[in-house]
């Protein structure tokens, strides 16, 4: 059989790795991305060696996207790296949840109007520029204390960097096309411009913030080259535009399962009619929890993550040598039949006794596992029970999804739903 191969701009990636999940299901594959050997691994004991048990030995392999973004926590390996993990991960995993949950709910009512509001427009996919709003609003006042309004920051300057990025992302890196010269072209202006919208965090003119205060404080010392526009960038795009991406997909789910909506709805109407609406409450509605689980096991907003052996090895029935790229497709292991049945359909009675929740890798595992999984599963909830609560859901078009990738997994074209609002 042909090796299967991979070739041209990695914005069609998502769409080749979906296809590999079902064409070699359950299994890894040697395949050739643009003109290099790559092993695409798809089995979840074998993404487990790689990125937690042997994670020594695959390290990060992220030359070009730090190329485009400047080094940060998100690209850098050994001690560069474990600075820059002191300087946020303590804020990332000791936030407020009730907090969060309040922010949540209060920009989640916001965009479900606007989007409503476009829906009635007469649009027929769901504005991506309104999600991303809402998530870097939580993100930014949860974490900075400003409004975003109050801040510089730019949401589709930021959404361009990234598309960008995508092109780069990756070893081996696509071959320079006319488009890709173009980006290149315009990629210092439009890093300056981004870098000049971020003055007011290192003007300390936001409210006090220890989380700022230690990326400012690493940023002046000579010992280091952290740099806190880096660190900014990538804390954005790490906790925003992934978040806004996982919630459109939420809502195509919504909309394309009208039973699954219902049923939903249902499930939360006790929430939303309690005294006590808050997280504490909300974390323990166990449909809600399996939903937003499935959504992130079918289209995982990050479905590619790419390490380098470092060493000799085995993986599977695979010999590696010093040097191998590795691929870890996380559609390929969330769809595996063995780990799930009927893996390409929503169900959310597989969560019931938590059954299968150990196989879903969205937000990988090991010693780099993501940063804010638990912030962003409470803002998920909180999104999805908030448009629950306010809107119906319903598709403009049967379609099955292509997939469009920007350093994170969108939908070509857009989510075809339109919202109504119920009140
Ligand atoms: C549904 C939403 C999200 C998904 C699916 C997701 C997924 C991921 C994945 C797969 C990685 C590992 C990438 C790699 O090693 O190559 C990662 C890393 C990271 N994520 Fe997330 N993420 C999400 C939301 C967030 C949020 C909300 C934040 C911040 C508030 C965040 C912060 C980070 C950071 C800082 C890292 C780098 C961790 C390190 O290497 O030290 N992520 N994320």
């Amino acid at each position: 059989m042909n090796q299967p191969r991979f070739s041209g701009a990695y914005t069609d990636a998502a769409n080749w790795l979906y296809r590999m999940a079902r064409e070699h299901n359950g299994e890894n594959v040697r395949a050739e991305v643009n003109g290099a050997d790559v092993l695409l691994v798809q089995r979840l004991e074998d993404a487990e060696h790689v990125l937690r048990r042997r994670a020594d030995n695959y390290r990060k392999n992220m030359h070009w996207f730090r190329h485009m973004l400047g080094p940060s926590r998100f690209s850098e390996v050994g001690e560069a790296w474990e600075i820059r993990r002191e300087l946020t991960q303590h804020y990332l995993a000791k936030f407020d949840r009730e907090r969060t949950h309040g922010l949540a709910v209060r920009y989640a009512d916001e965009a479900v109007g606007a989007l409503a509001g476009r829906s009635a427009a007469g649009d027929a996919v769901l504005d991506e520029s309104l999600l991303r709003r809402m998530t870097v609003s939580v993100l930014i006042e949860n974490f900075f204390g400003v409004p975003l309004a109050e801040t510089r920051v730019d949401i589709d300057r930021l959404a361009t960097l990234m598309e960008f990025g995508s092109e780069y992302a990756f070893a081996p890196t696509v071959d320079t096309s006319a488009l890709n010269h173009r980006h290149l072209a315009a990629l210092p202006r439009l890093r300056r411009e981004i870098f000049d919208d971020f003055r007011l965090f290192r003007e300390g003119a936001l409210p006090d913030n220890p989380m700022l205060e230690g990326m400012l404080a690493a940023d002046r010392d000579p010992e280091n080259d952290i740099m806190l526009e880096h660190e900014l960038l990538t804390f954005f795009a790490a906790g925003a535009e992934t978040t806004a991406s996982g919630i459109g997909w939420a809502c195509y789910l919504l909309a394309r399962h009208p039973d699954v909506q219902r049923g939903l709805r249902d499930a939360l109407a006790p929430f939303w009619e309690s005294l006590r609406p808050d997280w504490a409450h909300l974390s323990t509605i166990a449909p809600l929890e399996a939903f937003v689980s499935e959504a992130l096991r079918l289209y995982p907003p990050t479905p590619l993550v790419t390490r380098l052996a470092t060493g000799p090895d085995r993986i599977g029935d695979h010999a590696i040598a010093e040097g191998d790229n590795i691929f870890v497709s996380i559609p390929g292991v969330q769809h595996d039949a063995r780990l799930h049945t009927d893996p390409w359909a929503l169900h959310l009675d597989r969560y019931r006794n938590n059954a299968s929740a150990g196989s879903n890798i969205a937000f990988i595992f090991g010693p780099r596992v993501c940063g804010g999984k638990k912030f962003a599963l409470v803002e998920l909830a909180a999104f999805v029970a908030t448009f629950l609560k306010r809107a119906d859901f319903a598709l403009t078009s049967d379609a099955p999804p292509r997939f469009h990738w920007k350093s994170l997994m969108l939908r070509e074209g857009g989510q075809p739903v339109r919202v109504t609002l119920r009140d």
